[in-house]
This record gives C-alpha cells, sequence and structure tokens, in this order.
C-alpha cells in the first residue's frame, strides 16, 4: 500500500522492514524528502534566508522509546498544520530494527560506529545504518548556508535512574567555542546538567559536530522505557523547547545548568572486568575518595578526592568499549 504522507510515520516505519515510502512529495506548506528508511527531510515552501537547519534524532538505541514517541508527536503535528515549521528539518528514526525488538542493539552499540568507526564491524548490521545515517547528516549540513544555525539534537534516554533526570552531553569541541546561547536554551527545556566530554568519540552528537560543524548534543531526557510505558509529561519541557524552535517561535531560556567535565572512561578490556557498584546506583553519584570503582586483570579504577560522580555504569558492554565516564564538576 502506498506510503501516505498524513500516516503514522513512526507506525509506518516499524512496519516496513525497508523503505517503502515516495522518494518525496509535496504538501501545502512543506515538502517531504525521504532519503532512506526512517530518515525523513522536511523543508518549508518559504524558508527564510538565515532560518535553522535542524537535525533532530531519536532511537539511535532501540530500547529508548520516549523520545521516538517525541519526534513522531513533532512530526504529527506540523504534518496536520498545528506546528508550523520555520524551519530546515532532518528526523531520523534511528534504529528501526532494534526499536521493534526493543533492545538497545541487535549486533554492536550503533553510538560507537559513527565517525567512520563503522567501518571497523563491517558485520555488525549497526555499521551499515551508522554509515547511511552519517551520509545523510552530512548531504543534510553541506547545503546549510553561511550564516544559518546548524543544531542536532540526538535524543536518549538512559538505562539507570539519574541524580539529574535530565542532562546534555556536549561531544568533544576541540578548538570550537561552547555555545553560550544553546546552553541557555538547553536550560529552558528543563535540562540540570551538562556534560562536556573531553576526547573525541564515535557517537553521532560528535559525528556532526566535527565533521558537520553542528552545534550537537546528546540528550539524556528520562529512563529508557518500552513503548506503552512512558509518561510523556515528562518530556514536555524538551518537547516544548523543540516546537518553539520548530515554530521560530521566542525560546525559553534559562541560567546555564551545572557543569561537568569527563575524566576519564571506564574501558572494559576484558570478561574479568568487576564493577564494584550495585545495579541501583544512579548517574551522577558521588564515589567516595579512595574507592575501587572497577577491576580488570591487573587494572584499577580508583576514585580520587570525593567530588568525582560515575555516569552509565554498564559492566555489560562488549570488551573494548566504555563501561562507564567518571566526571567531575566544572569550577564556575
Ligand atoms: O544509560 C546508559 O548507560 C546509556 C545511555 C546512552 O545511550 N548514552 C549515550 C551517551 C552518548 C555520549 O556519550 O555522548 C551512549 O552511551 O551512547
Ligand atoms: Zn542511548
Amino acid at each position: 500500500m502506498p506510503f501516505s504522507p498524513h500516516a503514522d510515520f513512526l507506525a509506518a516505519t516499524l512496519a516496513a522492514a525497508k523503505t517503502d515510502f515516495p522518494a518525496s512529495c509535496t504538501l501545502t506548506q512543506l515538502r517531504m524528502v525521504w532519503h532512506g528508511h526512517g530518515l525523513l527531510e522536511l523543508v518549508p515552501h518559504k524558508l527564510a534566508a538565515h532560518a535553522d537547519h535542524i537535525l533532530i534524532s531519536a532511537g539511535i538505541h532501540g530500547n529508548e522509546t520516549a523520545p521516538v514517541e517525541v519526534l513522531n508527536t513533532l512530526l504529527g503535528d506540523i504534518i496536520a498544520g498545528r506546528l508550523l515549521l520555520q524551519a530546515r528539518l532532518l528526523l531520523v528514526l534511528g534504529h528501526p530494527i532494534a526499536l521493534k525488538s526493543g533492545e538497545r542493539y541487535i549486533d554492536f552499540d550503533m553510538n560507537r560506529l559513527f565517525a567512520g568507526a563503522h567501518r571497523q564491524h563491517p558485520d555488525a548490521q549497526e555499521a551499515l545504518r551508522a554509515a547511511e545515517i552519517e551520509r545523510t547528516a552530512a548531504l543534510f549540513f553541506s547545503t546549510t548556508p553561511e550564516g544559518a544555525r546548524r543544531l542536532h539534537y540526538d535524543l536518549h534516554t538512559a538505562i539507570r535512574g539519574s541524580v539529574f533526570e535530565k542532562f546534555a552531553i556536549v561531544p568533544f569541541l576541540h578548538d570550537k567555542k561552547q555555545n553560550d546561547e544553546q546552553q541557555a536554551w538547553l536550560g529552558g527545556c528543563g535540562i540540570e546538567a551538562l556534560l562536556l566530554h573531553s576526547a573525541p568519540a564515535a557517537t553521532f552528537s560528535y559525528y556532526t559536530s566535527h565533521h558537520c560543524q553542528a552545534d550537537a548534543f546528546t540528550l539524556e531526557l528520562g529512563k529508557a522505557r518500552p513503548f506503552g510505558e512512558n509518561d510523556l509529561s515528562r518530556f514536555a519541557g524538551i518537547e516544548e523547547g523543540l516546537r518553539r524552535l520548530l515554530a521560530a517561535a521566542k525560546p525559553r531560556l534559562a541560567p546555564c545548568p551545572l557543569l561537568f567535565r569527563a575524566k576519564y572512561n571506564l574501558i572494559k578490556h576484558s570478561d574479568a572486568f568487576r564493577l564494584n557498584l550495585d545495579d541501583k546506583v544512579e548517574n551522577f553519584t558521588l564515589l567516595p575518595d579512595g574507592m575501587v570503582i572497577a577491576e580488570d586483570g591487573d587494572t584499577r579504577y580508583i576514585a580520587q578526592g570525593g567530588h568525582e560522580r560515575i555516569l552509565f555504569p554498564n559492566p555489560g558492554v562488549k570488551p573494548g568499549l566504555r563501561a562507564g565516564i567518571v566526571i567531575e564538576p566544572v569550577a564556575a
């Protein structure tokens, strides 16, 4: 059955094995262009010269469903004319197959395969998909005119509870400056804390930041739950922020949230990796001075100073990957 642009994008993407959408179609206000499965660009017929060019992605991890529902609601409102799009927009539903099965990934964590890392894991299905998403993002930003903002929000939810429920992650910026305006925008969306990465990574937001010169953020918006179990009222802050951004309406701004920086990654080198943190320990939990956070053969990760905190502890990752991040506050 041919896809109707008015149909539910998420349901249609999950139902289709591959892209069986038209290449493009024209609505009253805008044109929709499908770049691939779950990869949809929207271009208003009347786009101001300095309009924002915005990429919103969700479902890079298949178990993180609430952001996917938020994205789908925004799209439904744009198509129905309830939200007047004033920006060029690329929507990415990252991993439709994993979303269907409710798994973080099938073969390999896709958010470790960007910025070319997919070439090292050619047998993983996520490698092909990461390469396709990279190409689509690069193409999208390649036509952004000088002076227009390039923005990317990669929406996630976390496996564990968190001392700060909503936080943003800034990929390593090399010589680029922090964007204070974006930090205030994030504050206005209810983001409580900001983590600055200290090294390049194979994440989607690092890719668009470094290779597409976007102001890119990974947003952690709450706890990961299956479809049908999300309380979307907990995502109202980001939904409202994105709604205003897409409509070029006055943003809500709030003071810059708490700042942290990544000190080092806990790398799981082997199956001998042991994490000395209970399953219930939340993100941003303080690590007592001298605590042995994790051990892996002869390697011991020891907390220092009593001000460090743990983020994303996960001993279940594949060897070679990050099993947690030790972070510390950044002085104002
Ligand atoms: O809850 C967890 O352990 C992981 C949540 C998640 O997917 N976080 C992202 C953060 C990406 C980044 O560091 O920018 C990830 O691990 O890919
Ligand atoms: Zn995630």
